[in-house]
């Protein structure tokens, strides 16, 4: 069988990453994906805006929607403290494995949890089925159609604090107008746009920071 893009990015970082280095795994993707084949990773660019909102926010309950090979749960789970948990959501059960291998070898499987199935399933069970009580961060990077409902989702089951922190990659390509439409006519959000680039293009992109204000 032909191996995936997926499989052919976690073979390059097993074999030229640092077992147990986050960083390393982190630089070693960005490597692939620049020069080898383009993958919808946050990227380095759009990663060092999350980078600062991470380092900003000290969240320690954590959603990731869109976990793909797991660079950005390895980007975040780097910068996390010990005590710190990120829940990552894959509906594509080829991609999970493939994130649980990159965390894995990464070693921040400690701080990640992969969820595998549909956002607007698993939302709904994150109280009582894994234990949240609030989320102080969540990371919107998975279908752009998605992040309206699932923010309405997270509203809905009380999982937002005064506070919390939405990042949404991808506003501008391939966009996602519902979303920002809603955000930011809501009074109960506080948005800020981040302009950068697509992922290891020159293709205007950029990140939405949401905090919710109860
Ligand atoms: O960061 C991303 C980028 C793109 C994308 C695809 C094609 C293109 F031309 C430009 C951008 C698609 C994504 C889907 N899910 C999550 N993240 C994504
Ligand atoms: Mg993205």
């Amino acid at each position: 069988m032909a191996q995936s893009k997926e499989e052919r990015i976690l073979n390059f970082v097993l074999q030229n990453a640092i077992k147990g280095d986050p960083q390393s795994v982190v630089d070693t993707i960005d490597k692939y994906c620049s020069q080898k084949e383009w993958a919808m990773n946050v990227g380095d660019e759009k990663g060092l805006i999350l980078d600062k909102i991470l380092e900003e926010t000290k969240p320690s309950a954590l959603l990731e929607l869109g976990t793909y090979c797991g660079y950005s749960a390895v980007r975040i789970a780097r910068l996390l403290k010990p005590s710190a948990c990120l829940l990552t959501i894959e509906f594509n059960p080829d991609f999970a494995a493939i994130a649980k291998q990159m965390i894995e070898f990464a070693g921040v499987q400690d701080k990640v949890k992969i969820l595998e199935g549909p956002s607007e399933t698993i939302i709904p069970q994150l109280k009582k089925k894994h234990e949240v009580d609030t989320l102080d961060f969540v990371f919107l990077d998975h279908w752009k159609d998605r992040y309206l409902p699932d923010t309405i989702l997270l509203l809905e089951h009380g999982l937002l604090r005064k506070g919390s922190v939405i990042l949404a990659d991808n506003v501008v390509c391939p966009g996602a107008p519902d979303f920002i439409k809603y955000i930011r006519n809501n009074n109960s959000f506080e948005c800020t746009n981040y302009p950068s680039h697509v992922e290891y293009m020159k293709v205007k992109d950029a990140m939405e920071k949401a905090v919710f204000l109860g």
